[in-house]
């Protein structure tokens, strides 16, 4: 389904030029008689949330502490805690 998995790889959402291509094995949503209700709403508030997050600071990781995508398994895949530098713009 992904090309490569266990890779942070934003390729997996552009096509050839570079734009957005929408993936039908990425449900965070689910899907069907179950689909979250409130998926909308979600969605515009992640927009807006990060938007002002990212129009205010720059994130990047530690020196020396590169990001890694090991997690906790639970009810969900948790990612282990980890340290994040917040430099306002
Ligand atoms: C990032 C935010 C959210 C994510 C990732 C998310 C994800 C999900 C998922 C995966 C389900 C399906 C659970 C299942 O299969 O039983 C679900 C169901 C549901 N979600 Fe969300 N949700 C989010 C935000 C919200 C918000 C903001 C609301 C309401 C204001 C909401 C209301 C609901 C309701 C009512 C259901 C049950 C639908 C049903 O079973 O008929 N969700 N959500």
């Amino acid at each position: 389904m992904w090309e490569t998995p266990h890779t942070f790889n934003p390729q997996h959402f552009l096509d050839g030029d570079g734009k957005f291509r929408k993936r039908e094995a990425f449900l965070p949503f689910s899907a069907g008689k179950r689909v979250c209700l409130g998926e909308q709403l979600a969605r515009m508030e992640l927009f807006l949330f990060f938007t002002c997050l990212l129009q205010r600071f720059s994130f990047s990781a530690p020196a020396g502490e590169p990001p890694t995508l090991e997690f906790k398994l639970g009810a969900t895949l948790c990612p282990k805690p980890y340290r994040l530098c917040a430099v306002p713009r």
